[in-house]
Parts: C-alpha cells; structure tokens; sequence
C-alpha cells in the first residue's frame, strides 16, 4: 500500500506539473477526500479507481487539470459520481458556490458525508437527474457523464448566457462536435497535460452561441 506521504509526494509534483499555485491546505484536504473515497469505495463502489496512487493521477489531478478555464461565482458538475471534478475544484478554489449532481443514491450520500466531513463551505450535493435541476450556473463541468450531444440537450438550460461549459473529454473529443445543438458554440479545444496521463485528455469549452465571452 503506498503510504500517504508517498501520495503527497506525487500530487505536489503533479500540481507543481500543472502549473496551479493552491491554498495552504489544500494538498491535506485533497487527500483526506482521496482516503474517504477509498475507504467508502471498499464497500460502496463508487470508482473502478482503486489503487490509491491512480486515484491520484485520474482523479485528483485530472480534476485539478481544468481548474485554470474554471470561471464566476457558481458552478454546476453534472453526474459528478463520487465528486468528480466537482470537489478537487471545491478544494482547490474554495469561495465558490457548487452544486454536485448525480442521479445515484448511493454516490449523493458519499457527496453529503465528503462536504460534511471534509467541511466544503458552499458546496451542496443533490440526487436528481440532470434534466429536472433548475437554476443557472456560470460554470458548468462534466466528466465521463455522456455525449456533448446528451448533456447539453439535458443541461443546456442550467447554462447562464456567459457562461460556459468544460466538458472534460479523451483522446477524440472532435468525433462529438457534429451532435453539439445549434445554439451552442464551441470556444475552444485543449489538450490537457495530466501528469502520468500525457496525451490522452481534452477539455472542450462551449458557449451559448449568442454570448459574445470568451475563453
Ligand atoms: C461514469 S460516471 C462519472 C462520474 C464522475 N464525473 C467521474 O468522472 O468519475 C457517470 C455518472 O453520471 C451519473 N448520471 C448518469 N445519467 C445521469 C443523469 N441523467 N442525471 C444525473 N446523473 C446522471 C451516474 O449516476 C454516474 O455517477
């Protein structure tokens, strides 16, 4: 088993990789959230994830990846599962305010007992499906969720006019573009450089097409 100073040492590294600059506490609170994963995984399977070093490199800091085109006061991630992106931003950025949604009981009570117990000021978890949420968000986030096409046909309407959507995807995001609805734009593609995963992540930023923000 590594040992948790051992996973510290990687994830400096890797934030360091990054380029990101984090509050004080933030590599502890990572952590503490990577362990309470782990430990509710053992029962619960939330993550296929199990090997706490790849937790740490497809987890943390694949999260931690897009935190630099992450913008404005609110944000929504959208079948976050067990967090994900949702909390390693929550932790990284703290003074927004989050909604984590996911349709699957058992992964909302993981978020509920994390914000609790990890005391993510400003970060709410709600178990519905991702068509039924309402209100607006200025960032919106999704990872693993589903097709450009399926989550902004669901989510669309939980998009502010500025605001924008970062779609964190894999080695082929462009195969998606034609599905995208006419009334979205795309702002930008970006090969994300996550260490330990060099080459195979994307995040694709979209806009409402009338909204003149850029990204
Ligand atoms: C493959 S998991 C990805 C979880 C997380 N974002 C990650 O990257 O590890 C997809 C998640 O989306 C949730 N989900 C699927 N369809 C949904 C919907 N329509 N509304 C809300 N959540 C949904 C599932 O319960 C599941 O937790």
């Amino acid at each position: 088993m590594t040992s948790r100073h051992d996973l510290q040492t990687q994830l400096e590294h890797g934030i360091a990789a990054l380029g990101l600059q984090l509050p004080a506490n933030a590599v502890e609170r990572l952590l503490d959230y990577q362990e309470l994963l782990a430990r509710w995984n053992a029962t619960y399977n939330l993550t296929a994830v199990r090997d706490p070093a790849e937790m740490v490199t497809r987890h943390l800091l694949d999260s931690l990846a897009i935190l630099p085109y992450v913008r404005g006061e609110t944000l929504a991630d959208l079948g976050t599962g067990p967090g994900l992106p949702g909390i390693p931003l929550a932790i990284a950025a703290p003074g927004r305010q989050i909604l984590l949604v996911d349709s699957n009981g058992k992964k909302v009570r993981f978020l509920r007992e994390a914000i609790r117990s990890l005391k993510l000021e400003g970060v709410r978890a709600v178990q519905s499906r991702v068509e039924d949420v309402e209100g607006q968000f200025d960032c919106i986030t999704a990872r693993a969720f589903a097709s450009l096409a399926d989550m902004l046909a669901w989510g669309g309407h939980l998009l502010t006019k500025e605001g924008i959507w970062l779609a964190m995807k894999g080695k082929r995001p462009d195969d998606e573009m034609p599905g995208v609805p006419a009334e979205f734009e795309l702002r930008g593609t970006h090969a994300l450089s996550v260490p330990g995963l060099e080459g195979e992540r994307h995040l694709v930023v979209l806009g409402r097409a009338s909204s003149q923000a850029g990204c």
